[in-house]
């Protein structure tokens, strides 16, 4: 029988691996490794376990990693300079400015400075359009995983219900986008959004990116439904102990009732990486006019 738990983990792993395998054979074709290059403004703790997990992984796929780690007072202008450097750097192939950014700095004016055929990221206006109009550009790494995991489960997400709780730029609107270039009939629920858990029951597909803990609770989920948990809430506990990480979706509750799962940790967080690697080397192929076979998955 098939296990409710659906191993993000364990699915990220086989498909780094595969991406390192294709990493090799572009190096062989073109005489350079693809190139990452992660921009970090500031030292937010969780930013820094990513970056470095991000580092970890782009090296042991067979890519290089170009890391630049700026203080906290770092200027707009002074950002906006290393993201035009990188643009015009030849080794680098992708580029990522590590999200959130402090305060002072205008998020949306960066990620707009990074070249579109680079934004490994997918959060460019440009890649927005052309996920939204069946264009060549780059899907966000976060949903790209949540819908390859769903594929794996369900195989054809044709007809399904889909309810994407959430409406970032950077989770909520592409997965819904995804689904629904899937043939998936899709809603967005939303702080304002009536009867929520009633939209919930609806669903045979729920994915919950609120980034509030626990807060769809397991009867509100449809017996037989897949749910995708994409939110990581830290939850602190006494002093000298380690904060326990829950999703947005009440994990016992659910899984009594789901057909299949997410866990927090351990499910969507370790596709972030895996695709983030896959996108890098798409862009690498793309910019040597190499041809990938299979998407690179
Ligand atoms: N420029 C970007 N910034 C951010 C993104 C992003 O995709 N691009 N996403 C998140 C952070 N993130 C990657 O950057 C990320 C989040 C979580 C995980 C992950 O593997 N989580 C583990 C738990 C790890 C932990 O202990 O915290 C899991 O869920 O099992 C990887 C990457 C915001 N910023």
């Amino acid at each position: 029988m098939t296990e409710k738990r659906i191993d993000g983990k364990a699915f990220a792993a086989r498909l780094r691996e595969r991406i390192g395998e294709r990493a090799g054979e572009f190096a062989a074709k073109a005489g350079r490794q693809p190139g990452l290059a992660v921009v970090q403004v500031g030292e937010d703790p969780a930013s820094q376990v990513y970056v470095r997990n991000k580092h970890k992984a782009t090296v042991d796929a067979g890519m290089e990693s170009f890391e630049y780690k700026l203080p906290a007072d770092t200027s707009q202008d002074a950002l906006l300079d290393l993201v035009e450097q990188l643009n015009l750097d030849n080794a680098v192939d992708g580029i990522l400015v590590q999200l959130p950014l402090p305060n002072h700095l205008d998020e949306q004016s960066v990620i707009a400075a990074i070249a579109p055929d680079k934004d490994v990221d997918g959060f460019h206006v440009v890649n927005a359009g052309r996920l939204a109009t069946g264009g060549e550009g780059f899907v966000p790494c976060t949903p790209y995983g949540c819908i390859m995991l769903l594929k794996d489960r369900l195989g054809d997400l044709s007809g399904k219900d889909a309810v994407v709780i959430g409406r970032s730029n950077i989770v909520g609107k592409p997965m819904a986008q995804l689904l629904l270039n899937e043939n998936a009939t899709v809603t967005i629920a939303h702080s304002r959004t009536k009867d929520l858990p009633d939209v919930v029951r609806r669903a045979d597909i729920v994915v919950a990116a609120v980034g509030r803990a626990e807060m769809v609770k397991g009867d509100w989920v449809k017996p037989g439904a897949v749910v995708i948990d994409v939110g990581i809430n830290r939850i602190e506990r006494g002093e000298g102990q380690k904060a326990k990480l829950v999703g947005d979706v009440d994990y016992a509750g659910a899984e009594e009732r789901a057909a299949a799962i997410t866990p927090v940790p351990g499910g969507v967080g370790p596709m972030t990486i895996a695709v983030l690697l896959r996108n890098t080397l798409v862009a690498a192929h793309r910019r040597e006019g190499i041809t990938l076979a299979g998407d690179g998955l």
